[in-house]
């Protein structure tokens, strides 16, 4: 799906499958939950990520039952649960901390959750089994937590949760306190389970690579709000503003000048070069903004071809994939990214640098 047609899927889709928030608020002391739209389909993850305080967990827990809501609605699957008591939702939460039993076995844990009455004791051994399995955990099924590490805990704590079959998958960080190596391990098994359950995942982390490796899509929250939704590469490519630049990642962001506009491109004058670049639809001649990918910077020791200009580097940063060199230039300081493969450039180094695509929006308030 292009990214036009998922934003008139999101708009004008059947809401009869998946998640659909519409014009959620939640207000504590104050509005903390400011008119949040959003649709997960089934089997699709949508990342969440936002600075401390805007509203992510407050969110998920709303859409669990866990916090009144002031206005707005929450549809699995077509039917409104906006008001049903949180263990009829059929959601499922994993968060940063697995708080698991520590007098219960991992089997025991994960049993737990199955407390259905009508449940034959088959059936929910049967269904422990499929869940241990599931996330490779089927030999830790005797062990009491305290002997898990975090990485096992969370496990643990996410078969318990999918066992119950819930169609909406809340994780709250849930590897925060993983070590990296087996971050990528649990990553691949939540994906597997998400598109085999054809559950609707929010993925709340602070991580923005972690987000974008793990979501189809991504959503930025600020302040309660929705600030910019999309695939995490449109989203990286073309940020509505320096916040949701900033936050994935773009750190180049000039206060510039649109001369002239042919369709969707603008041509700025940014310092002594005249760039022609891509631009939202409401761009206009006078003051702009451009963002610049770091990777997007082309850097040479000479002036190979026409657009290159000539800075200094003022700090360089090895980071394992690729170098971070920040460049002197005459508009302001440019941060580049270049191959590791060449020699690193020194400190001081004069150096030709072209830019070679980037994003133009208009100027905030
Ligand atoms: N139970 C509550 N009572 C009153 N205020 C609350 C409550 N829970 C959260 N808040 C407030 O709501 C706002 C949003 O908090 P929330 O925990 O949802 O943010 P967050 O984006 O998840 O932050 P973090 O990334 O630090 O976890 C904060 O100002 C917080 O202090």
């Amino acid at each position: 799906m292009t990214e036009l047609e998922w934003q008139n899927h999101r708009e004008h889709g059947n809401t009869e499958t998946g998640l659909v928030v519409q014009n959620l608020r939640v207000s504590f002391d104050k509005p903390v939950i400011r008119g949040v739209n959003l649709r997960v389909d089934e089997g699709e993850i949508l990342s969440l990520v936002g600075p401390s305080g805007s509203g992510k967990t407050t969110l998920l827990r709303t859409i669990a039952g866990l916090h009144a809501h002031a206005g707005g609605r929450i549809l699995i699957n077509g039917r409104d649960i906006s008001d049903e008591q949180p263990q009829h939702r059929k959601t499922g939460s994993v968060f940063q901390t697995p708080a698991l039993f520590p007098d219960l076995t991992v089997r025991e844990n994960i049993a737990f959750g199955l407390d259905d009455a009508m449940m034959s004791d088959s059936r929910r051994d049967d269904l422990v089994e499929i869940g241990m399995t599931m996330m490779n955990i089927a030999q830790l099924a005797d062990l009491r937590p305290d002997v898990l590490s975090g990485g096992q805990g969370q496990r643990v704590s996410f078969a318990r949760t999918i066992v119950r079959r819930p169609r909406v998958l809340l994780l709250d960080e849930p590897v925060a306190h993983v070590e990296v190596a087996l971050k990528h391990a649990i990553h691949k098994d939540i994906t597997t389970q998400v598109r085999r359950m054809g559950m609707s995942a929010i993925y709340v982390t602070h991580d923005i690579s972690e987000a974008c490796a793990l979501g189809d899509r991504i959503a930025i929250m600020n302040n309660g709000q929705i600030v910019q939704e999309g695939t995490p590469r449109w989203v990286y490519q073309h940020p509505n503003s320096a916040f949701v630049a900033e936050l994935m990642g773009v750190v180049n962001g000039f206060a510039a000048r649109a001369i002239n506009r042919t369709g969707d491109l603008a041509h700025v004058r940014l310092g002594k070069a005249t760039l022609s670049l891509p631009c939202q639809d409401s761009v206009v001649n006078g003051p702009v903004t451009v963002f610049v990918p770091p990777e997007s910077v082309d850097l040479s020791d000479a002036p190979q071809r026409e657009g290159f200009m000539l800075g200094q580097v003022i700090e360089a940063g090895f980071a394992r994939t690729h170098m971070v060199y920040d460049i002197e230039t005459d508009f302001g300081t440019l941060v580049a990214h270049d191959s590791t493969q060449k020699a690193p450039r020194q400190i001081g180094e004069r150096v030709w640098f072209r830019v070679r695509d980037g994003w133009v929006i208009p100027p905030e308030d």
